[in-house]
């Protein structure tokens, strides 16, 4: 007589090659933090690059994903869209892509960044099913030579999709910030999005506001163009932290399509309020990790 052995399957003790990858490198990325809507269009993209280049001028080593399979911008975004990747291939057989550095003039920490953006032509749109995309993203996770970075952005698709789930799963995230704008419809959505991470137990979620007020540039008042405290109110009923308020700047579209994030223009309202977005990020991490965050 012979007897089978049950084969089991512990969770999280996956023997796949590229989620072992995946554990070995998240040893290296001190904190991981994922930037979500609930909307699309609220300006995520904008803020994950902007805390990026603010946590870069804080002289942090920054690395970010771009998550967002069907509409990547983030390399765009960082002047890195029009490099060549290049990829190292291991004896074991697998690749590994050299994710492009950012440059801008020496004035912050380069940053990584990789997207399949710079994998897939500009003018090819992506379609994809579910498993296709899970795929991709442990790949951008596990089959990147990420190296040693204080803080690991991940910009998600608009929603709670495979992305997130994908990721959820394969590493263990230390912060999720949710944006969105004022306005009643985008807050719907965002609570949704705000109910899932904490779901997930991600230890720290906050919302941010985006586009929250205009400072007029010909009188310097203050219009609230999309209403008033939302995005606090919100915050509060969900029992989450509310990390600030970024103004609609009118620059801020520009400086995206030259490749330049807005925090890096000194004397913008946005600038200001991002790093002020990323210096209370920092201290919240400090404070629930208790450390200083700097290797
Ligand atoms: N604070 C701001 N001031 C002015 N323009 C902004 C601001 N935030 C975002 N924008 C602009 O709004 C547009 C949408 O921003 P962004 O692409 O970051 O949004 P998103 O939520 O990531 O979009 P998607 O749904 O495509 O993922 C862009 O043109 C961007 O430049």
């Amino acid at each position: 007589m012979t007897i089978k052995t049950p084969t089991v399957k512990v969770p999280g003790l996956g023997t796949d090659p590229l989620e072992q990858r995946i554990k070995e490198k998240e040893k290296k990325w001190k904190y991981k933090i994922a930037v979500l809507s609930g909307k699309g269009g609220v300006g995520k993209s904008t803020v994950a690059v902007n805390l990026t280049a603010a946590l870069a001028k804080m002289g942090y080593f920054v690395g970010i994903l771009d998550a967002d399979i069907h509409g990547p911008n983030v390399a765009k975004m960082l002047g890195v869209d029009k490099e060549e990747v290049y990829a190292e291939k291991f004896d074991d057989g697998h690749f590994e892509m050299i994710p492009p550095t950012t440059d801008f003039m020496g004035q912050v920490t380069p940053i990584k960044v990789m997207s399949m953006g710079m994998m897939v032509p500009e003018d090819q749109p992506v379609i994809w099913r579910g498993p296709l995309v899970t795929k991709a993203i442990k790949q951008l996770l596990g089959d990147v030579k990420w190296g040693s970075l204080d803080f690991m952005i991940i910009d998600f698709p608009p929603g709670t999709g495979d992305e997130i789930l994908t990721v959820v799963q394969s590493i263990k995230l230390d912060a999720a910030i949710i944006v969105t704008t004022p306005q009643e419809v985008a807050l719907l959505d965002t609570g949704k999005a705000v109910n899932m991470m904490k779901k997930m137990e991600v230890p720290y979620v906050a919302v941010v506001e985006n586009m929250s007020y205009l400072i007029c540039p010909h009188c310097g008042n203050k219009i609230d163009i999309f209403g008033e405290g939302g995005g606090e109110k919100l915050a509060q009923k969900e029992g989450v932290d509310f990390l600030g308020k970024i103004p609609i700047d009118l620059k801020a579209r520009e400086a995206s399509d030259l490749g330049i994030p807005i925090v890096l223009y000194e004397d913008t309202p946005a600038a200001k309020a991002f790093m002020e977005l990323a210096e209370k990020l920092v201290n919240k991490l400090k404070e629930i990790k208790g450390d200083g965050g700097k290797e």
